[in-house]
């Protein structure tokens, strides 16, 4: 599904993605972690196309995608939701979910409606359809962030720290939600600090440190990895 082959992103001299391999199958929920300021949010940058790598390569089901464009990756079937949702406020929930199937899914309005209607279903937002997405709550908003994602139906849905800031009762809704959506046939990349909501749904868990992969492989593994228990502990220099 995703392959990245030694990708790097430089801002002057701070190698802030400094060699990254990794490669994401189908069907796969691929967790990653990584201290604030490991790259994560440049590494789904990257892969969204929202920047351009300094060096490597990027491929999507075998297509390189490296210097595409965001809205031509989106179309080829990569989602993602943001660290800060950043919805249209003054439009209806229900609105926004159409925007994201006509613009980003490229259907027509009228086929919109029922794909946004069964994707509001999906998310738990159909009693919130009618209101301006301005004035949700937080888990709605990250709610709603999922259902805009999935409105361009997407093969790929990389998940930003989508569960930051929610209590635990909301975090289980969430994981409910993205349960649904990994049987739906959508493989998911997913960044998150809330570890035990990842170790819920992640058949695989990597770990970014300074722009690097330090571990990769079967979560209970890698959570008992020794430089990974440093590394949460403080425990590096
Ligand atoms: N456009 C940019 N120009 C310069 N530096 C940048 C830019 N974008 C990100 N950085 C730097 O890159 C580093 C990694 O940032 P990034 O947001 O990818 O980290 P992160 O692992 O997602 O962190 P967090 O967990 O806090 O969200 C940070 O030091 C950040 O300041």
């Amino acid at each position: 599904m995703l392959e990245l082959k030694t990708v790097k992103k430089h801002f002057g001299a701070l190698k802030v993605i400094d060699g990254v391999d990794l490669t994401v199958h189908r069907g796969e929920v691929v967790g990653i972690l990584g201290p604030n300021g490991a790259g994560k949010s440049t590494l789904f940058n990257l892969i969204s196309g929202n920047l351009k790598p300094t060096g490597g390569q990027i491929f999507f089901k075998n297509n390189d995608v490296t210097t595409a464009n965001p809205w031509t990756r989106t179309r080829a079937g990569i989602g993602r939701t943001f660290q800060i949702p950043k919805p249209f406020g003054n439009l209806s929930v229900f609105e926004n979910v159409l925007v994201g199937a006509t613009q980003g899914g490229g259907m027509t309005i009228s086929a919109g409606r029922p794909v946004a209607n069964r994707l509001l279903d999906l998310c738990r937002l159909s009693h919130r359809a009618t209101t301006p997405a301005g004035a949700l709550p937080l888990l709605d908003l990250k709610r709603l962030e999922l259902a805009k994602a999935l409105a361009l139906n997407p093969a790929l849905l990389l998940l930003d720290e989508i569960a930051g800031g929610l209590t635990d009762q909301e975090c289980g809704a969430l994981l409910e939600i993205i349960m649904e959506i990994q049987a739906q046939d959508v493989t998911i990349v997913w960044i998150e600090h809330v570890v035990h909501a990842l170790m819920r749904v992640a058949s695989r868990l990597v770990v970014l440190a300074e722009g690097r992969l330090i571990a990769d492989g079967a979560p209970a593994d890698v959570m008992n990895d020794n430089l990974v228990r440093d590394l949460y502990l403080g425990a590096l220099e």
